[in-house]
């Protein structure tokens, strides 16, 4: 098929690349691909959470690479990513990116990535911060939060960089070779201690509080475009219009939704239940409102309990395998948990899965209820982990708050939900409301079709 023009939409995510071409005139998605970043590392903080930027980028390489010449047809790029995490760098990483002999020395040009699982910044630190002006709270993982724990306990990661980001926001910079640091309302309020109303960073209240606000990036609204790409890279012709990054939380709402009388359950790494909302409101902890498009905003009930709940759990059977002595590959084991067989039981095992907190209730952790004599088996645990991830978004956001906002129906993206049986039949069952699960429009391609909207004279 002769394609014109093509969108390129690109997801950093916490535990996977993706990328997305959108073909312009049918708007629809002609290539996708995923390739894992493998780039966990061992945080320099025991509660911490870090991950290694080059591995994001080799990833992201990887993924640019594949499609090969159909990527000529590219005449933008959309981009988004895991919210709430900060990268550090240096003007010079982004400017001598493109020259290969660089790459070999770039640890002193950039940091690792804080992302937004990481929880250094716990409840005893967050209570010494001065409070935001922003309907919006400052939580554990975000950005300004991380920020305020350097200065305090690694105050030479301040000084030794000059720029900082999301991590969308420094792949932005690097496409578009520009130094300075710009960011969406989406990413940047993720990061806290920023205004939505004024789309201003809280400047006095941190100037006060002796935080660096230097290191502050510009704001622009989602839908700015921020630069060109500069130079061609993977058959993408130099001079592709690149966007500012967004959240991916409102590119996968952006992908998948088409009417505001639905809500989204997208599971990847984390969890989230949103809908489009007009208006802001505070009067439950466990939803927030964040910027969307166009002066709308998102309600989202942001669980911290995802796909990372499975992730963990999978990984103690695997431990517990190679403890015997036995083999199994993970992927191996993935596959054997998704196809058991589902047991019924007269006691069913009822898991609590909130291993990593959430943000409104930090020290609250997981637990296991009703455990018989018959019910300790592998096929309960697993599918009471599967349970309870959504057990636990309905409590942050109940079935009556959803049908209170006018919303008649859920769709359901992310790998884990794609993936996974058992979480789509408990999500019917809680949210009792009809579900239609996507296969394939996840956040990379929301990111593109965010740049189709808002560019419509680019494509005529
Ligand atoms: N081999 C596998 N088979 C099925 N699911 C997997 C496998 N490996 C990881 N997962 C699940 O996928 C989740 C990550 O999904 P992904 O879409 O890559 O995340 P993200 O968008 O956050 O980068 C993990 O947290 C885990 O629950
Ligand atoms: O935390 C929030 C919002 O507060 C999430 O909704 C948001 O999508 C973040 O970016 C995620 O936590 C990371 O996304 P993912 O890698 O799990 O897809």
């Amino acid at each position: 098929m002769d394609f014109k023009k093509l969108i390129l939409g690109i997801d950093i995510g916490t535990s996977s690349v993706k990328v997305s071409l959108l073909d312009s005139c049918t708007s629809k998605s002609i290539y996708a691909k995923s390739v894992p970043t493998m780039a966990k590392i061992n945080p320099s903080h025991q509660k911490g959470d870090e991950q290694d930027v080059v591995n994001i980028l080799k990833a992201m390489k990887q993924c640019l690479k594949s499609p090969g010449k159909i990527m000529e047809k590219v005449k933008a790029i959309g981009i988004c990513g895991q919210m709430h995490g900060i990268v550090f760098w240096d003007e010079k990483f982004v400017l001598n990116f493109w020259d290969s002999e660089f790459i070999s020395k770039t640890d002193t040009f950039v940091s690792n990535l804080y992302t937004w699982q990481d929880a250094r910044t716990d409840f005893q630190f967050l209570a010494k911060l001065p409070k935001p002006h922003s309907h919006l709270k400052a939580y554990s993982g975000y950005g300004c939060n991380t920020i305020f724990w350097l200065k305090e306990n690694q105050p030479e990661i301040l000084s030794n960089f000059n720029q900082c980001g999301t991590i969308q926001d420094l792949i932005v910079s690097i496409l578009c070779n520009q130094g300075k640091s710009v960011m969406s309302t989406h990413n940047a309020a993720s990061w806290g201690y920023f205004n939505v109303t004024d789309c201003s960073w809280n400047i006095d209240i941190l100037t006060e509080a002796n935080f660096p606000v230097h290191l502050l990036p510009s704001v622009v609204q989602p839908g700015i475009n921020v630069g060109t790409l500069y130079e061609t890279i993977y058959n993408i012709p130099k001079g592709a219009v690149v966007g500012v990054a967004l959240g991916d939380l409102q590119c996968s709402v952006m992908a998948t939704l088409t009417t505001m009388t639905d809500a989204v359950i997208n599971i990847s790494t984390s969890a989230q239940v949103a809908f489009i909302a007009k208006e802001i409101e505070t009067q439950c902890d466990s939803v927030e409102y964040f910027p969307y498009f166009e002066n709308h905003f998102l309600a989202v009930a942001a669980s911290l309990n995802g796909g990372n709940v499975l992730d963990s759990f999978v990984r103690s059977v695997f431990s517990w395998v190679s403890a015997l002595g036995l083999t199994i590959t993970e992927d191996e084991l993935w596959n054997r948990l998704l196809h058991l067989s589902p047991e019924e039981n007269l006691t069913p095992l009822i898991v609590n899965p909130l291993i990593f907190g959430e943000r409104h209730n930090p020290t609250t952790y997981g637990s296991l209820i009703n455990v018989t004599n018959n019910n300790l088996t592998l096929s309960e645990l697993f599918s009471g982990f599967c349970k309870g991830i959504i057990n636990n978004l309905h409590k942050m956001m109940p079935r009556e708050m959803l049908l209170k906002a006018g919303i008649q129906r859920i769709i359901g993206s992310g790998s884990v939900i794609t993936k996974n049986h058992i979480i789509k039949k408990e999500i019917e069952t809680c949210y009792n409301l009809p579900l239609c699960v996507t296969m394939s429009e996840d956040s990379a391609f929301g990111a593109a079709l965010a740049l189709l909207k808002n560019n419509p004279s680019l494509f005529n």
